[in-house]
């Protein structure tokens, strides 16, 4: 593979509540009567009652609102923490957990101990975050990532992007399990991202909704050259040293919403419009990324291929026992792209 240019194809706490309804205290086990607000619900006469317990547990969950301050706070719970301010920040795609694993002297914050840090609830998500040193290059990496089928805000869901560039992040490695469209991708090749499709966003979804904190970023950010070329040129080098070239690819990741798997219909269309690789992730984290000017490397393990025509093959079903599977077995050629990578970056600083 030759170098890659974009020209070629080669490749709260204080936080807002959200809902409306009913909140006032309860004593946690009487039902709190909640009718959605506005005439369409009471033409209905829709009602459904939550316990007060539930209803707060919903709402903080669908927390979307974190004010830089609050992200302030939680970058300094870490960095206080770990003693270290890391450089680099990695994201741990399904059953990748192990890219934190190599981290040397590692201090490990499980998500539920740290201040106003959503909670992992996916299989192969740990739910750790892990700060120590890598290649001699100060790193944090998180052991599970939010998505937005979890029932997350996308803006939750990317939050801890946030906290890393408070951190001192300037380096976002996002890493990702997909299911390949590129028919000349084969399971367990992986492809460096140079370009996304946000389906999400397509929808009127973005992680960058509501009020914009000017301290982050500014109000419309440009996403050309997102993925950093220098990082990817460097990551294609790297796999001819590694001697696996043939597998590695440069190419387009579509993120949707899940947790369903797509249809053919939709395989099909997001063919058409240039995907090579899809999942349920990243995109929302490359957008919070860039919007507060972090340089991005991000890639996709191809965990499984994806029809694209119809057929009554069993095999056609994707199942995340397969995504888990692959991502095992090839664990350790990601875990040496993303060290080898780190090393360079070190040594150019
Ligand atoms: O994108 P990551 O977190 O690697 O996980 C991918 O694997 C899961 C489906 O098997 C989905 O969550 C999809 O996004
Ligand atoms: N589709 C969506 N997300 C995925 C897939 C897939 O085929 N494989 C791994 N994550």
């Amino acid at each position: 593979m030759t170098g890659y240019s974009s020209k070629t194809d080669v490749a709260t706490a204080n936080g807002k509540q959200n809902g409306s309804g009913n909140q006032t205290g309860e004593n946690g086990t009487k039902p709190t009567e909640f009718t959605p607000q506005g005439n369409h619900a009471s033409e209905n006469n829709i009602q459904c009652s939550l316990t007060s317990d539930e209803f707060r547990a919903v709402n903080l969950m669908r927390q979307d609102m974190y004010p830089y301050e609050v992200i302030q706070e939680i970058a300094d719970f870490i960095v206080k923490g770990s003693g270290i301010r890391p450089k680099i920040g990695i994201i741990c795609g399904s059953g990748l957990g192990s890219l934190a694993d190599i981290i040397q002297n590692p201090k490990v914050f499980d998500y539920e101990k740290i201040p106003n840090f959503p909670v992992s609830t996916v299989e192969g998500h740990a739910g750790r975050l892990v700060v120590g040193t890598l290649e001699g290059a100060n790193v944090m990496a998180m052991q599970g990532r939010f998505h937005f089928y979890e029932g997350y805000p996308l803006a939750k869901c990317s939050m801890p992007v946030r906290v890393m560039k408070l951190c001192g992040v300037e380096y976002l490695f996002a890493t990702n399990a997909a299911g390949g469209i590129n028919p000349k991708y084969a399971v367990g090749d992986i492809m460096l991202m140079h370009d996304h499709v946000n389906m999400l966003g397509f929808a009127g979804n973005s992680p960058l909704q509501g009020p914009n904190d000017p301290r982050f970023g500014p109000r419309f950010p440009a996403l050309v050259n997102s993925y950093n070329k220098d990082l990817i040129n460097k990551a294609i080098e790297i796999s001819k040293t590694m001697g696996i070239e043939s597998s590695v690819h440069v190419g387009v990741y579509s993120c949707l919403g899940g947790p369903t798997y797509e249809t053919i219909a939709e395989l099909k269309a997001l063919r058409m419009m240039g995907v090579d690789a899809v999942g349920m992730s990243t995109v929302h984290e490359v957008i919070t990324a860039r919007h507060c000017d972090m340089k991005v490397f991000a890639f996709s393990l191809i965990t499984n291929k994806c029809a694209t025509e119809y057929s009554d093959k069993k095999d056609d079903e994707a199942s995340h026992d397969e995504v888990m599977a692959v991502a095992k077995n090839r664990q350790k050629t990601c875990c040496e792209l993303v060290s080898r990578l780190v090393a360079e970056i070190q040594k150019t600083a």
